[in-house]
């Protein structure tokens, strides 16, 4: 009976829209059913038997209304139309909107995409900047290339750093977009749904209306008053939409400026970083170049150094042959300098022995003659030479060698005077021999070099004692003590060669000298001012000086004695000492050749080799003046001088000639004077004597007197 009451409904089609198809029963027992559709299909039908229920009492209920209703629906149908078209109109606005959206969506789809491949086309850019950076640093890096590796690391690593930032961004904001997305669609959905259920309301308030309709008169306020708030809830939904539609420019908007800014910032962050990272890159390898230049340099260096270095090892290992072949040599000339030694040392004593020999041999007493130049002669002295050059070489002409012969030839005036005399003749050219003859133009070195045979013998041990004899000005002084070149600084000067030279063969010698004046028999210290460097009176000089010989040798109490160490420290105390004789002479005497003076060197030497030892003595005598009394005149203290003068060079000649004899006296008479008291050790013994026999052209008599001495000495004759 139902689905006949059902189908007994008319059945109404109502196309609302092209899209929705409204199905209403226009009788009360009806409900009148509302959808949206799709796609427009077949009148719904009402399938709740419950609705059936309600409208068929309904229906039982109020036929009238019914009929109300029909006239209701008839007069509202067109309006219901109306509100259907509008509803339609609606809806397609709706889905122009929704095709909007759609549009909408797509164009921001294209946009994400659009941005996102652009935004990977950048990172591949930056990729393959980054791999082609690699690749150069890669290049440059060669044998130094860790560093370069970790800064690509650095580099791959911030790129793949950043790149991932960016792409989780990127996601982050597709995904926000894609939720917001889902949200608006969901939205729109609930929209819709709640627009449709809003219509369903509608229509159930239609319903309830057309009900009300039935049995109330107000239901046509409550329609215009539906179709007010249909019209409301229509603009509300237009506005609604634009909102929505405005909401999502804005937020397309954002979306763009907020890639833009990415961009940017992708831009901003990466070039920079890039720039220095380029630019660290850069340096780096400039670094490294440098680094690798360096390297270049020290290497080469090196090389050069290792060849130097093997060429000073070739050198090394030359030299150091060499040096075994120099020290072998070295060695063995040790060895021949020793042999040498040896032989030197042998030779030395071999010398000595034959040097004295040789002295020996010349006779221990000496007499030489030395000729004064004068510019005024009054005679002749003449050298004779005896030798003839036609006579053989033999022993008995042998000896003429080393003779010399002097002959004094008398001035004109006395030989008249002579002529006229009964001993005439006497004088007349008398001649003299010598050992040696030194004439005007013999110079001091001439002289010292026959002398220093005799310093040898002295340096050898023995005990020499050298006299100047001859009258004042005859040029004693001038032979013994010049300064420059006189027989005692030369002799000093050849002592201390020699004591030099002998060092190499183990002599060691102790020098020291003293310097005495006998005046009038006394004897006076002239090395004294030593000890107070001031010069002393000879009157004033209180301590007594005596001589004293033991066990054969000779001692002067009370007279300085100093040691030698230099020529210069020698040469100052000569000059003092001299000084001094001066002074004295000056003030007690008239000149100084009144005052015999005695220079002796004492030299004792020992041979450490050999443990040889040397005691030589070498007395350096320069005697007063030989005047003739009667030439003198003297007188007084003068007298008394003279006396004691001529006494103690007649003494001098007496002990020279008596040790000159080849049977010597039993008795020598040392002791009648001071001097050759003083002189007996260094003249008997081995001593060794050279008597200078000083002489010029001025003085005939005088030197007649001079040459005479020298006979005694040397034990010649007058021929
Ligand atoms: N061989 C010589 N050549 C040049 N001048 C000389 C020579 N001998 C001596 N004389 C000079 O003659 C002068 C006198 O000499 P010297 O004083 O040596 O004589 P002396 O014999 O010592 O005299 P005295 O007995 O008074 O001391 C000095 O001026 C000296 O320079």
């Amino acid at each position: 009976m139902l689905d006949n009451d059902i189908n007994n409904h008319t059945k109404r089609e109502f196309n609302l829209m092209n899209t929705d198809l409204i199905d209403i029963d226009p009788k009360p027992s009806k409900r009148i059913v509302v959808s949206k559709l799709q796609t427009p299909t077949k009148i719904n039908q009402i399938s709740s038997k419950s609705d059936y229920d309600i409208d068929f009492s309904r229906n039982k209920s109020n036929k009238r209304i019914d009929n109300n209703l029909d006239l209701f629906y008839q007069e509202n149908e067109s309006k219901l139309r109306d509100l259907e078209n509008k509803l339609e109109t609606l809806n397609q606005k709706s889905e122009e909107q929704n095709k909007i959206y759609l549009s909408l969506g797509e164009t921001l789809n294209d946009d994400y995409n659009l941005k996102r491949e652009n935004l990977q086309e950048i990172v591949d850019n930056l990729m393959e900047r980054a791999q082609d950076i690699k690749n150069s640093t890669d290049d440059l890096k060669g044998s130094f290339n860790e560093k370069s590796e970790s800064l690509n690391k650095r580099y791959a690593s911030k790129q793949l750093e950043i790149s991932k930032i960016y792409r989780n961004k990127l996601e982050t904001k597709t995904q926000e977009f894609l939720q917001q997305r889902e949200k608006y669609e969901e939205e729109v959905k609930i929209d819709k749904e709640n627009l449709r259920s809003e219509i369903d309301n509608l229509n159930t308030q239609i319903e309830e209306k057309a009900i009300y309709f039935h049995s109330n008169t107000d239901f046509q306020n409550s329609k215009k008053q539906l179709a007010i708030e249909i019209n409301n809830i229509r603009s509300e939904n237009f506005e609604q939409l634009n909102k929505k539609t405005e909401m999502l420019m804005n937020q397309n908007k954002d979306l763009r400026t907020e890639i833009d800014v990415l961009e940017k910032n992708i831009q901003s962050k990466l070039m920079p970083k890039n720039a220095s990272l380029k630019s660290n890159i850069q340096k780096e390898n400039e670094t490294l170049q440098m680094v690798n230049e360096t390297r270049k340099k020290k290497i080469e260096e090196s090389a050069t150094l290792a060849k130097q270095y093997e060429k000073m090892q070739l050198k090394y290992n030359s030299l150091q042959s060499e040096l075994s072949i120099y020290e072998t040599k070295i060695k063995s000339l040790k060895e021949s300098i020793q042999h040498h030694k040896d032989e030197l040392q042998k030779k030395e004593t071999n010398r000595r022995v034959l040097h004295n020999e040789l002295q020996d041999l010349r006779g221990n007493i000496r007499v030489f003659c030395r000729i004064k130049p004068e510019t005024n002669s009054q005679f002749t002295l003449k050298e004779i030479n005896t030798l003839d050059p036609d006579e053989s070489i033999n022993e008995e002409t042998l000896s003429k060698f080393d003779r010399a012969q002097l002959q004094i030839e008398m001035p004109n005036d006395l030989l008249k005077r002579q002529n006229s005399s009964p001993r005439k003749q006497q004088h007349n050219n008398t001649v003299f021999e010598f050992d040696k003859i030194f004439n005007e133009k013999s110079t001091n070195e001439e002289v010292f070099d026959e002398v220093s045979q005799l310093v040898q013998s002295s340096l050898d041990g023995y005990k020499v004692c050298i006299f100047a004899y001859g009258q004042t000005g005859s040029g004693k002084t001038y032979t013994m003590l010049n300064p420059v070149n006189g027989i005692i600084p030369s002799t000093l000067r050849h002592i201390y060669t020699w004591v030099d030279d002998l060092k190499g063969l183990g002599w060691d010698y102790k020098m020291k000298i003293q310097f005495v004046e006998i005046y009038n028999d006394t004897i006076n210290d002239l090395l004294a001012f030593n000890n107070n460097s001031t010069m002393v009176k000879r009157s004033l000089m209180k301590k007594k000086i005596d001589i004293r010989h033991a066990n054969g040798n000779t001692t002067l109490t009370n007279v300085e004695q100093i040691d030698i160490t230099n020529i210069n420290n020698v040469e100052d105390i000569l000059s003092k000492a001299k000084k001094y004789r001066a002074t004295n002479a000056t003030k007690e005497n008239e000149n100084s050749s009144r005052s015999h003076s005695v220079f002796t060197i004492f030299l004792e030497g020992f041979n450490k080799l050999t443990n040889e030892h040397s005691n030589g003595v070498l007395n350096l005598i320069d005697l007063a003046g030989s005047e003739r009394l009667s030439k003198s005149q003297a007188a007084g203290d003068r007298l008394k001088e003279t006396q004691h003068i001529n006494k103690s060079l007649s003494c001098l000649g007496d002990v020279i000639h008596s040790l000159s004899q080849s049977q010597k006296p039993a008795h020598i008479p040392f002791r009648n004077s001071k001097l050759t008291y003083m002189l007996q050790n260094y003249l008997t013994g081995e001593g060794k004597t050279l008597m200078f026999v000083n002489v010029s052209t001025k003085s005939y008599f005088e030197t007649l007197n001079s040459l005479r001495f020298s006979t005694k000495v040397n034990d010649t004759k007058m021929k």
